[in-house]
């Protein structure tokens, strides 16, 4: 089916018997991701590009809840990029679209990525709220950075690079202040990928964290080992354990 028939009946874009098509998708990943405290009390998401074509849930619902029937379609191409309004291929009835459209749509277009997710995880805040209260005096609370942890190599190197962070490599994740409305938060994500461009994540302060990737299955692991990172962090923190430490490289020779 093209493009083109598909809007002579909009619903056909969120009509498919594949698991793997973004409106059957989004539902699925929301409702495990669910499980995990990430996307409670209708917070957070998940927006699948495939193409020119991005796949956007429905504002304020449950989102472990949601039917294919609920998800929006848009056009990238079709945006104009300096209004506010934009314009659907698909719209469900009785709903809005996600307060974190533009942010998603960033990740689209600044980062060429396949898949973002937004999660209020507790970790991600809490980590946000140590950086703020404890950070050591000459250390930076707008930054997340920790190193010699294996989990880290579940990151790619950064946009447009080949390959994974190593285990001795830093993770840098920025971190934004909240606004009080969502949409607000779109130029500051923008100016941290700006500064920080081989990032696939932003930290927001009080709030949670978008999280990236090439595609849906980068995004979903690289927000998954960022939560363990997450979780460590806090967990080390209160075993007084620093999250940046000195390890000597040992390269044992392969026989
Ligand atoms: C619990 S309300 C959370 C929202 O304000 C927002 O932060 C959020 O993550 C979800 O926005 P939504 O428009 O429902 O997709
Ligand atoms: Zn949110």
């Amino acid at each position: 089916m093209s493009c083109a028939e598909a809007i002579d009946n909009p619903d056909e874009l969120v009509t498919s018997d594949n698991p793997e098509h973004p409106a059957n998708l989004i539902p699925s990943l929301c409702a495990k991701f669910w499980t995990l405290g990430w996307v409670t009390g209708t917070g957070g998401g998940c927006s699948i590009r495939e193409d020119d074509l991005v796949y956007i849930a429905p504002s304020g619902v449950q989102k472990e809840l949601m039917k294919p029937s609920d998800i929006y379609v848009l056009s990238l191409a079709a945006q104009e990029p300096t209004l506010k309004n934009r314009t659907y291929l698909r719209s469900p009835p009785c709903y809005k679209p996600s307060q974190c459209t533009p942010l998603f749509l960033a990740a689209f277009t600044k980062r060429g990525a396949g898949c973002c997710i937004h999660t209020h995880s507790h970790w991600a805040v809490l980590v946000t709220l140590i950086l703020e209260t404890s950070t050591p005096a000459g250390g930076d609370p707008k930054l997340f950075e920790i190193n010699n942890i294996e989990q880290i190599k579940g990151f790619g190197k950064g946009y447009g690079k080949q390959g994974n962070l190593g285990y001795h490599d830093t993770l840098r994740i920025p971190v934004i202040e909240n606004t009080a409305h969502e949409e607000d938060l779109t130029e500051f994500l923008e100016e941290a990928m700006d500064k920080y461009p081989d990032t696939y994540a932003v930290l927001v302060r009080r709030h949670g964290v978008y999280v990236w990737g090439d595609n849906v299955h980068k995004a979903k692991t690289q927000c998954e080992s960022l939560d363990y990172l997450f979780q460590l962090a806090v967990e080390m923190k209160q075993l007084g354990i620093p999250w940046l430490s000195d390890i000597p490289v040992v390269n044992p020779k392969r026989s």
